[in-house]
């Protein structure tokens, strides 16, 4: 049981302990992180809002980890797009506050029901068992290409670069090489780069000794000594800085480094995979990303085709996360008739299967009826008719900027041409010149040309 309010906490652990569950409280998701890495528990009821580490937070690392245990969200607001997020991420399904004693144990005795058939498998199979195989759908030309080089790279021990737009599945790529390889035994420890800060990020990559820096009341194993004899990936490698890149480049040439604040070397036997969803080569040019590095890195590259390049596999994904939804929803889901499933290809899906899983686990959670229709269907696919190019938007800069951003895409998007662009924002050719006008764009030009 895990939330940051002590009473609602202990009034839910309450309901549960006179059910007759053995239950533990904790107060924070850190807390249950480390309980869960000590023992074995069949079902972890979690708040979703708390500070520091949300309920969502936790359900992406037991996802990660793939601990073997079922997620029930708690939450006060029960927004489509949290439940939705959160059954993406595994969780098993969530209950709204308030709810009454009986709604909980209901949830959680089928939540049981659920494990039985999951603990005694997956908690005495070893990582890299067949039931944690992480399973690549499609059939298509590239991705049969894609399945054979995966096999290739998988037997070597080098280090991969996987490349690919977003959502295209790089990360399960890298599940897969890990778990064919002869590692598959090992630790699989992944890193998202662009969660954490270039501090922290070396303590987390290198570890650190008691007394490093300020805060570091305790020595910290790194994800490198974790990945001894697995495999490490880095998400979104780009997002590492040029400083850390250099003490990367020498652990991928030794496999060797130090814990932040110590002398002594450490030596480990792990394979990198890394991801980006950039275009390295820019970002070599930029000089944000070390060109040395990118050859270390690029031994065996492989490139993901974005789902609009292959598009015979939707059929296919679309029926494979919908037999996932059923499975956890314990409860069948409605079928796409032939019209809806030929909707969805016609659509472009610029955020590639992770959108698709989006949109099918939305239908399957929502949907009252037994059949989808492409009308209905349509319902659910984004208002745009052009299917617009994604833009990435950095994190970091203000609305005013963002707005500048989309505006200058749209007007590339429609070539320069004012009175389309300012169709597609939905606002008047008026306002759009007089944007333009105050970020340096000549008043009356009829095409795209910037000035400042
Ligand atoms: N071929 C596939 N078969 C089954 N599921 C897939 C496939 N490709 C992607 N997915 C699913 O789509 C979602 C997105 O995939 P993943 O996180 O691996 O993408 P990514 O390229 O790493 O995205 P990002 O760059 O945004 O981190 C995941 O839930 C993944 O399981």
């Amino acid at each position: 049981m895990v939330d940051d309010h002590a009473a609602s906490r202990e009034a839910m652990a309450d309901i549960l302990r006179r059910a007759g569950h053995d239950v533990q409280a904790c107060g924070s998701a850190a807390e249950a992180i480390d309980l869960l890495a000590r023992s074995f528990w069949d079902v972890v009821v979690t708040d979703l809002n708390m500070p520091g580490m949300s309920g969502l937070d936790l359900v992406r690392h037991i996802e990660k980890r793939q601990i073997p245990t079922r997620v029930i969200m708690v939450t006060a607001y029960a927004t489509v797009a949290s439940a939705v997020e959160a059954m993406r991420h595994g969780a098993f399904d969530y209950i709204e506050k308030p709810f009454d004693a009986g709604q909980l144990e209901r949830l959680v005795a089928e939540a049981l029901r659920h494990n039985q058939v999951l603990r005694p498998a997956e908690t005495a199979a070893p990582a890299g068992a067949e039931q944690n195989m992480p399973v690549l759908v499609g059939s298509s030309r590239p991705m049969q290409e894609l399945r054979r080089r995966i096999e290739q790279v998988a037997a070597t021990s080098e280090t991969v670069l996987i490349l690919g737009e977003s959502g295209t599945g790089k990360e399960l790529v890298a599940r897969l090489i890990h778990y064919l390889s002869p590692r598959a035994a090992g630790p699989f420890i992944s890193v998202n780069c662009p969660a954490l800060s270039a501090h922290l990020m070396e303590s987390e990559l290198f570890g650190h000794e008691k007394g490093a820096f300020t805060g570091a009341d305790s020595d910290r194993v790194g994800r490198f000594e974790l990945a001894h004899r697995g495999s490490l990936l880095l998400d979104e490698i780009t997002e590492i800085d040029t400083a850390l890149q250099a003490k990367l480049l020498r652990v991928l040439q030794e496999r060797a480094f130090e814990r932040v604040g110590s002398s002594r070397t450490l030596h480990v036997d792990v394979r990198v995979l890394a991801t980006t969803n950039r275009d390295l080569e820019k970002e070599i040019a930029g000089g944000r990303f070390r060109q040395d590095l990118y050859y270390r890195l690029a031994v065996l590259p492989i490139h993901i085709p974005p789902l609009r390049e292959r598009k015979e596999d939707i059929p296919e994904l679309i029926a494979h996360f919908q037999k996932r939804c059923a499975e956890r929803l314990g409860r069948p889901v409605p079928e796409l008739d032939d019209s809806a499933v030929n909707r969805l290809m016609e659509h472009d899906w610029p955020g590639n299967v992770r959108e698709l899983e989006n949109l099918v686990t939305r239908v399957c959670v929502l949907t009252t009826e037994d059949r989808v229709t492409a009308e209905q269907i349509g319902r659910w696919l984004p208002a745009s008719p052009a299917n617009p190019r994604p833009i990435d938007i950095p994190v970091g800069i203000s609305l005013q900027d963002m707005e500048r951003y989309l505006i200058e895409a749209t007007l590339e998007k429609y070539d320069g041409h004012r009175e389309k662009t300012a169709k597609a924002l939905g606002i008047g050719v008026r306002t759009l010149t007089e944007k333009l006008r105050q970020y340096g764009y000549p008043p009356r030009a009829k095409r795209f040309s910037r000035t400042g």
